[in-house]
């Protein structure tokens, strides 16, 4: 049987899953995994023109087959905002590592996605940021083993906090 060795970080755009992940990766000493590089790989294209050229049911459907094919253990995965809404994806994630939802405030997302980084949402241009917030909410809680609030400044601190937290989780848990 295969163990939960993963670490799956959820939430929304701008929440810190590739920054954190990449920096909590190299404090564990586990492989890091961006899905959205995965996609980018899939599909010879950046998010943004996925999302221009093919539309967002298009990407959202790309990315549930890309998380669908992961199949890794002892790695960071750094999921994209809108991996929560295929379910069948986060079960399956979800089989293999714990999932950490790194919450944040409507205010922390407007703060931190702005239109013009392109960042290539999976949402219609018409839908609001804050639509696209508590649309997600509950299914990020859902799904979350951990939820840590990450709204403020990434410090040495707050990483090595998380990281007990995770070491908690799974002694307790005795997930492995
Ligand atoms: N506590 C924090 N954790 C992670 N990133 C943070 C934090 N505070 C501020 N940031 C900034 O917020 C942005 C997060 O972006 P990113 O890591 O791409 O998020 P995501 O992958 O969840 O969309 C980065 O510009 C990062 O420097
Ligand atoms: O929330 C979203 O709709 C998306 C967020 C992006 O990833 P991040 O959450 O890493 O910014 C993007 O690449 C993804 O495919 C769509
Ligand atoms: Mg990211």
């Amino acid at each position: 049987m295969k163990t939960r060795s993963n670490l799956v970080l959820i939430g929304m755009p701008g929440c810190g899953k590739s920054t954190l992940g990449r920096r909590l990766a190299a404090m564990r000493g586990l492989r890091f995994i961006d899905t959205d590089k995965l996609i980018e790989a899939d599909q010879n294209l950046p998010i943004q023109q996925i999302v221009n050229l093919r539309g967002v049911a298009y990407l959202r459907e790309v990315e549930a087959s890309v998380l669908n094919r992961l199949d890794v253990q002892n790695s960071i995965i750094a999921t994209g905002g809108s991996a929560v809404y295929s379910q069948i994806a986060m079960q399956h994630l979800a089989e293999q590592g714990v999932c950490i939802y790194l919450e944040i405030s409507l205010a922390t997302l407007m703060r931190r996605v702005k239109p013009s980084q392109n960042r290539g949402l999976a949402k219609l241009p018409q839908h609001p940021l804050p639509r696209l917030y508590y649309e997600r909410l509950p299914l990020y809680q859902a799904v979350a083993d951990i939820t840590v609030n990450n709204n403020w400044p990434l410090t040495a601190v707050r990483l090595s906090i998380l990281n007990r937290r995770i070491n908690d989780y799974i002694k307790h848990t005795s997930i492995n």
